[in-house]
């Protein structure tokens, strides 16, 4: 597949914008007239610019208002078209995108249309380019790529023809079926544009949500395989129009796109009997069996803060690493490592941000496939050496610049622990608080980053996104969208902090950038794990008792069941599934935490316990953000 993407679709002045684009392995770039416009250069430079970069020009646009004028109004977008096809020679590229006129001025009809077709076909022939003709969706006459490519069958000229864009097809509804009856020789460019579900203004929608295939909810994987049935072979070329896209940064979104082309090609090419669009088969999504370890990175002191709150949550030291400043804490299935070993990657993970859960591991069906497919879909492999017979666990990197480990069945990874640990008898008194597994995994990430790690985990993971929901903070929304797949075996939840006044905020600008803000673990009998937590000395985080009042307004709970949750400071939600019960640590540093839940067939996540465990959380935080002593 021949990948491209417009100009428009990145942030940054046009240079800035060519290099990410190049970088992150476009084959082409659709130019924007006015990032064109924008820049000093002439188009000569411009063009050399872009092919200096091994970057193609795979178009230029738009050209608006064209089709249907009347005269003098239609003289004049003739004359307009020649000018624009000096700049092209200049640039040296072929082909202009025509956009179907929004002008009050058109008069409409289909004959009219292909005529004016015909006639700048003759003359874009003239000078060997080619014109290319696209629906928008709100456009006065035409707005459906079916009729546009009635007027382009019937202008019959070799130098006109359609450009489909996903979202103007996919935003009306359109029946992608019809793509399948059009010649490939007619197809000049196809764009690609996902988008999520708002209800609202087309135009409005496409100028400022678009975002990269996979990224929203329209149906574009299906909507590609129609033009692969075509046989077409040019193009796919991504047209983002995002405000978060223009402000963010030129090199990740660019690294987005090109990911989100290549996922993309490898779900047309698996829902296809017959494999094309040239694309390099990779394995399939890998299957997420659970969380091996996470694993934190601390400095000797805040290790041992660390580790006593870990104790009062019934964990116990199981193992230290054969060469390295590690141990490892257990309880049920759940493995914490705590890394105080100044080398290496922890070692420059903790000088960066502090104490944090630095890496995941993940348990997969087959690490080495896994890893293939990541690699593919442009993760960034992480390796550090290792000392001779210990395990080398294949690594990418993931949120925040943190690492994701992964794990199968399949070969001595599995048996890390015996490998490279040493068991130790831990003699403190803890009794076990039940905790089971991981549940979920919380991570912390800038608002504008969401799309970027939805995109990641889902295209590198067999696992769906969950739509979004708000998490009302007393100082502002933080975005909460999860990662699941169907077992419930790897559940990550991504909030997205928009201010650094909210807890999630606070916990980003204080931690130097995205992290793991909280890890979750399950219990079968969240009372036995609450009674047990207490003879621990574990001091849950203290809910405000108006929460109970309302609970059982709300649900209808006994009194008896309400005292008890109350006594325990025990968040509770029910949904169709079933019921959800939540306990809260106090935070930890700059805003970490442990939760423990437990679930009886609920399905999500307790988000409208959030602002009442927020508040009660900011409470342990300074006035000034900071913790308190
Ligand atoms: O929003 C627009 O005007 C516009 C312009 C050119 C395109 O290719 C498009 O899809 C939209
Ligand atoms: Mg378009």
């Amino acid at each position: 597949m021949k990948t491209s993407i417009a100009t428009v679709s990145t942030s940054g002045e046009l240079p800035e914008k060519l290099e990410a684009i190049a970088r992150a392995g476009f084959d082409g770039v659709e130019v924007f007239e006015n990032d064109f416009l924008a820049f000093d250069g002439s188009p000569a430079d411009v063009g050399r610019m872009v092919r200096d970069h091994g970057l193609e020009i795979t178009l230029f646009q738009p050209f608006r208002d064209f089709e249907g004028m009347p005269e003098p109004l239609r003289s004049r977008t003739f004359d307009r078209a020649e000018r624009k096809f000096d700049v092209m020679q200049q640039l040296a590229t072929e082909l202009i995108l025509v956009c179907s006129n929004v002008s009050s001025a058109a008069l409409g009809g289909i004959d009219r249309a292909a005529a004016d077709f015909h006639e700048l076909g003759e003359r874009a022939a003239k000078r060997g380019l080619k014109v290319g003709y696209e629906a928008l969706a709100w456009g006065k006459h035409i707005n459906d790529h079916r009729d546009a490519w009635e007027i382009v069958r019937r202008a019959d000229h070799p130098n006109v023809g359609l450009i489909l864009d996903s979202f103007h097809t996919l935003s009306r509804k359109v029946d992608i079926n019809s793509i399948r009856s059009i010649p490939k020789e007619k197809l000049f460019m196809v764009q690609l544009a996902d988008a999520p579900l708002i209800d609202m203004d087309l135009l409005y929608w496409s100028r400022h949500f678009r975002n990269m295939p996979g990224e929203g909810d329209l149906p574009v994987a299906a909507f590609a395989a129609a033009v692969a049935d075509t046989g077409y072979d040019g193009y796919f070329s991504l047209e983002i129009f995002n405000d978060q896209f223009r402000g963010g940064s030129t090199r990740s979104i660019a690294t987005d796109g090109h990911r989100s082309l290549i996922y993309l090609a490898d779900q047309v090419r698996r829902a296809r009997a017959v494999p094309d669009l040239s694309i390099q088969p990779m394995p399939p999504r890998a299957i997420v069996n659970g969380i091996a370890f996470v694993e934190f990175s601390a400095d000797e002191e805040e290790a041992a803060d660390l580790v006593r709150m870990l104790e009062t949550l019934g964990f116990q030291k199981e193992a230290v690493h054969r060469s390295k400043d590690v141990s490892l804490y257990r309880q049920g299935d759940i493995r914490l490592i705590i890394n105080t070993d100044r080398h290496g990657f922890a070692g420059s993970s903790f000088a960066i941000h502090g104490t944090s859960a630095y890496a995941l591991a993940l348990v997969v069906d087959d690490a080495t496939n896994a890893l293939e497919r990541a690699v593919a879909l442009d993760a960034e492999p992480f390796c550090q050496p290792v000392v001779p017979g210990e395990v080398e666990i294949p690594a990418i990197r993931g949120v925040g610049g943190g690492v994701i480990y992964l794990i199968d069945d399949k070969s001595n990874l599995g048996r890390f622990s015996e490998i490279d640990f040493l068991p130790v008898e831990d003699e403190t008194e803890v009794v076990s608080a039940h905790l089971l597994h991981i549940d979920h995994v919380a991570q912390t990430v800038a608002y504008d980053e969401m799309p970027t790690w939805l995109l990641f985990y889902t295209a590198i993971f067999e696992a769906q996104k969950t739509p979004m929901v708000d998490i009302i903070d007393p100082a502002g929304v933080v975005r909460s969208q999860v990662v699941e797949n169907a077992s419930g075996l790897l559940r990550i939840t991504l909030n997205g902090a928009e201010n650094r006044r909210t807890l999630a905020g606070h916990f980003m600008a204080e931690t130097f950038g995205s992290g793991v803000q909280h890890l979750a673990f399950h219990t079968d009998d969240i009372f036995a794990t609450a009674a047990s937590l207490r003879q621990n000395g574990f001091k849950p985080l203290a809910i405000s008792p108006n929460y109970y009042d309302d609970l059982e307004a709300r649900f209808g709970l006994d009194t008896q069941l309400s005292d008890r949750l109350k006594a325990e400071n025990i968040l509770y939600d029910r949904d169709e599934h079933g019921e959800y019960f939540q306990l809260y640590s106090p935070t930890f540093g700059e805003g970490f935490f442990f939760e423990i839940v437990q679930r009886r067939g609920y399905a999500g996540y307790g988000a409208a316990n959030a602002i009442f465990r927020i508040a009660a959380q900011k409470k342990h935080l300074r006035p000034d953000g900071m913790p308190k002593a």
